[in-house]
């Protein structure tokens, strides 16, 4: 495993403490982030945007940013190509701008089967407009995003694609300042479903146990740390995932 970054932003390796990778929703194994294994491959790194110097009046060079990328570059670098079964994401010069602001400009990766990746740039480089793109919540302006070889078209279901869900946890964590942790998580199923509170309280329980947040269930989001708090959201992710069969379908819908 390596880290490769050049640039203000770009693709690195990403370790979350128990087997969840928020920005894709597909679980995986621990060991796959710092213990070597057979089959464990090398982390993508890839600067995906110009240094913060080239961002200008009418937002990131072209040119800078297209010469920062070369697909070529990204994958393994210094290893043989690999074929491409087994790649899950796929962004292919994907451009996106802001009105007059040029935010994304020829963005390519891919992301494999069992790697976990993170995005790292300065504030305001893009980071959460291509996962937001790759989670179909916005549209490229320009440029392809595959889901397991299969184009995704703008604004789409994910019920197409089928063996992977995209899960995304925001930043700001958007948590009820008012219901505690046990209630902010177990929400969707305090409310549109008819499982039994015991079995919602255990399995709330269990899902933090695994985010590494043990006995907060009983505290207000005011009292954990910003972490924490993205903690707790990624809790409530997971349990959406999960227990989406036991929701009510009207409700699924809306939230879909
Ligand atoms: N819906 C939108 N409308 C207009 N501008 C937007 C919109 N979404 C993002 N932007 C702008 O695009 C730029 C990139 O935003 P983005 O949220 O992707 O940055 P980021 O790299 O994730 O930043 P941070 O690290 O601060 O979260 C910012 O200048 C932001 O103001």
């Amino acid at each position: 495993m390596r880290l490769v970054s050049s640039g203000s932003m770009s693709l690195s390796p990403l370790c979350l403490p128990n087997g969840y990778a928020p920005s894709t929703g597909i679980p995986f194994n621990n060991s796959l982030c710092f213990k070597q294994r057979k089959d464990q491959r090398n982390i993508v790194c890839a600067c995906v945007a110009p240094p913060t110097s080239n961002i200008g009046r009418g937002g990131f060079s072209a040119n800078k940013f297209t010469d920062s990328y070369k697909p070529e570059k990204l994958s393994r670098i210094g290893e043989p190509e690999e074929e491409d079964s087994d790649v899950l994401i796929e962004c292919r010069n994907v451009y996106k701008s802001f009105g007059e602001k040029h935010i994304l400009r020829g963005v390519s990766f891919k992301i494999r089967h069992g790697e976990a990746v993170g995005i790292i740039g300065p504030s305001g480089t893009g980071k959460s407009t291509i996962l937001k793109i790759i989670a179909g919540l916005l549209a490229p302006d320009r440029g392809e995003v595959y889901i397991r070889g299969k184009k995704r078209d703008g604004l789409i279901s994910d019920e197409e694609m089928s063996g992977l869900r995209i899960g995304l946890v925001f930043q700001s964590a958007a948590l009820f300042d008012s219901l505690t942790v046990r209630e902010n998580v177990g929400f969707l199923l305090y409310e549109n479903s008819s499982m039994p509170e015991e079995q919602i309280k255990d399995l709330v329980a269990e899902t933090l146990a695994a985010v590494g947040l043990k006995g907060v269930e009983d505290r207000l989001p005011s009292e954990l740390s910003g972490g924490m708090k993205k903690r707790v959201a990624l809790a409530r992710s997971i349990i959406f995932d999960t227990t989406k069969e036991t929701i009510e379908p009207e409700v699924f819908k809306q939230l879909h």
